[in-house]
């Protein structure tokens, strides 16, 4: 069985953070590992408290599965601060890990920060010359690119500015987007453009939409797609978990991580 680790924030209603991410590899058949970056006391209204982890018990954690397990593709959520940021990298460089996808995660839906301003510059001297894939939406590509993103045009641009970063491959997504129609993300390669387009669906319940799409991109890369279809495979898995709707909770709640495997199944 293929292995797969999150470095990222637990949230503590099951949605978004390391249960979101360990829910959708398990859902497509890769053993999940974690390193909690910080604990967050978190429901679908928000974000009531953050504990980080101190960068040495994060490292810790990844040393334990890089002298032992090791892993076939990694993914970073939630990372919280510079000192964190750098054992990661440091982490990542030690045990010379390729699929490494980076969620630029900074702002909860609520508004809630998640990753202090001044660790943005550690994520881009550190971390993103060793990401495989990053995976901005777009006010967090904005920030990385520090310019306005509002037509097609300016999605390209961005994504040429943050390989110039070190990164391989640049996913932009669309949920932010004003369409109410499609929901669509943009894949860079260095060399083509791709879109992934779906329908938008109307609703609230899109907590930990981002975190699930970057941990199926993960699953798809430690089996051994390709980015191209890691990317399709990622969007039809979080299209799956949206649409299936959930009712939980009274605020934005999660998606339904177990749709994919049902409608694959279907299709057999
Ligand atoms: N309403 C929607 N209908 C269909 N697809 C959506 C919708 N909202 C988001 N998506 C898709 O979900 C994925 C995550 O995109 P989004 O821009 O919401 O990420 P995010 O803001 O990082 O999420 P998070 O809430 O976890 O921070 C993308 O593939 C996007 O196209
Ligand atoms: C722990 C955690 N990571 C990421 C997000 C972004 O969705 C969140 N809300 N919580």
């Amino acid at each position: 069985m293929k292995k797969a680790l999150t470095i990222a924030g637990s949230d503590s209603g099951g949605g978004a953070g390391i249960q979101a991410d360990i829910k959708t590899f398990q859902e497509l058949e890769v053993f999940g590992m974690s390193a909690i970056t910080a604990v967050t006391a978190q429901n679908t209204l928000g974000v009531q408290a953050v504990y980080p982890m101190t960068a040495e018990a994060v490292a810790n954690q990844i040393e334990s599965i890089g002298e032992d397990m090791g892993t076939d593709a990694v993914k970073t959520g939630m990372l919280f601060n510079a000192e964190i940021i750098e054992a990661v990298s440091g982490k990542i460089k030690q045990y010379q890990w390729g699929n490494v996808v980076v969620d630029p995660v900074m702002i909860a839906k609520g508004g809630a920060s998640l990753l202090q301003n001044e660790a943005v510059y550690a994520l881009k001297k550190y971390l993103l010359p060793l990401a495989m894939i990053i995976t901005p939406n777009i006010p967090e590509a904005e920030v990385l690119t520090e310019m306005r993103i509002q037509t097609d045009e300016d999605k390209k641009e961005a994504a040429k500015k943050l390989l110039e970063l070190g990164v391989k491959n640049v996913v932009i997504k669309g949920g932010h987007d004003e369409d109410p129609s499609e929901s669509i993300d943009l894949l860079y390669t260095g060399t083509d453009f791709f879109t992934f387009r779906s329908r938008r669906i109307n609703t609230k319940n899109t907590h930990g939409t981002g975190c699930t799409f970057s941990a199926a991109v993960a699953a798809e890369l430690a089996k051994g797609s390709n980015i191209h279809e890691a990317v399709s495979k990622g969007k039809d898995f979080i299209q799956a978990a949206i649409e299936d709707q959930l009712s939980i909770g009274r605020g934005h709640g999660p998606t339904n991580h177990g749709a994919y495997r049902r409608l694959s199944a279907l299709k057999e």
